[in-house]
């Protein structure tokens, strides 16, 4: 058993940024940095309902994970699966109870994203697309869930319609690539079932769609500082370009990885945005 396999089974770098963007939310919500003790409530219950959904994750797929991902925690031996399970229940249940803090509200809203994280993990996972669909709306729901602790929805609806579909895109991007294992393993993924030529057609048009959303923050008054995002367009606009050219796995890879980096990049557009939203774009 190595210790570093319990931070490292939480994949921190996805669940800091995304309870960033939590605050995030919030931010572009009320036009303002929230109260700090509800920006901490809010980091710590999407930080640990993610790391508790990647670990429930890995603990459902040790056995795709030893083809696809043998160096990842569970498969190289470094933690043991029970552990994993209790684990991420341990990370759930502080989750909800730091929920419960914040309001009625965004104590449901954790109820309902964590367990469908765990559904994801357990069943939804190998389902076609619906799969696909099921992280991107978590991504999604994350700026909302910063702008439910503020009680105002306000521009966070236009930060969560780009993070859903922009990970759709890249859901599809990744199971491109993971193409090979996923065959083995017997996966039902649209890479394998409709082909990886269309699976990129749909990557696509949902990375088009992505661009377009980006320009809606422009049309409510989203300041200066958002002007970066031309550049996450570029990006989203070459990964799909890329894909669409030759949709073979080691180029999904890249074009997947180029969405991350765009994803970094939108949220410090948004947040620079909506700090300097007296000068509008
Ligand atoms: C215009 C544009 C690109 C807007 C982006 C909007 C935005 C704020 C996106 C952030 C969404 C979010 C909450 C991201 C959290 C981190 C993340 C990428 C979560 C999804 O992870 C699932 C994925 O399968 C993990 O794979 P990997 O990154 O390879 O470990
Ligand atoms: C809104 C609240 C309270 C929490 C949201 C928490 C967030 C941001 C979730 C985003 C999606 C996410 C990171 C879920 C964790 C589990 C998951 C879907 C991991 C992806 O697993 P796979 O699809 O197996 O891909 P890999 O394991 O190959 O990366
Ligand atoms: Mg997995």
């Amino acid at each position: 058993m190595e210790l570093k396999a319990f931070v490292e089974i939480m994949r921190p770098h996805n669940c800091i940024l995304a309870g960033l963007v939590g605050i995030l939310g919030a931010m572009v919500a009320i036009g303002q940095f929230p109260p700090v003790d509800k920006a901490i409530l809010v980091f710590l219950v999407v930080f640990l309902g993610c790391s508790g959904g990647n670990t429930i994750n890995d603990y459902f797929d040790y056995e795709i994970d030893k083809i696809n991902r043998p160096t990842r925690p569970l498969p190289r031996g470094a933690m043991a699966r029970k552990t994993a399970l209790i684990y991420s229940i341990f990370l759930f249940a502080v989750g909800l109870i730091l929920a419960y803090k914040i309001n009625i509200q965004a104590l449901l809203v954790a109820g309902v994203a964590y367990s469908l994280m765990v559904l994801y993990a357990w069943k939804l996972k190998p389902l076609p697309f619906i799969g696909n669909l099921v992280v991107a709306f978590l991504t999604g729901i994350t700026p909302i869930y910063g702008a439910i602790a503020v009680e105002k929805i306000g521009f966070a609806g236009y930060l969560a319609l780009s993070a859903f579909l922009v990970n759709v895109s890249r859901e599809i991007m990744k199971d491109i690539e993971d193409v090979e294992g996923d065959k083995a393993e017997g996966a039902r993924t649209l890479p394998i079932i409709w082909g990886e030529k269309k699976a990129a057609y749909l990557a696509s048009f949902f990375a088009f769609a992505t661009i377009l959303s980006s320009f809606l923050p422009v049309r409510v008054g989203i300041g200066i500082g958002y002007v970066p995002i031309l550049l996450v367009d570029a990006l989203v606009l070459k990964a799909a370009y890329d894909i669409l050219k030759d949709p073979r796995p080691h180029v999904a890879g890249k074009s997947q990885k180029k969405l991350k980096i765009a994803i970094l990049l939108a949220v410090l557009s948004f947040l620079a945005g909506s700090m300097t939203s007296e000068v509008r774009l």
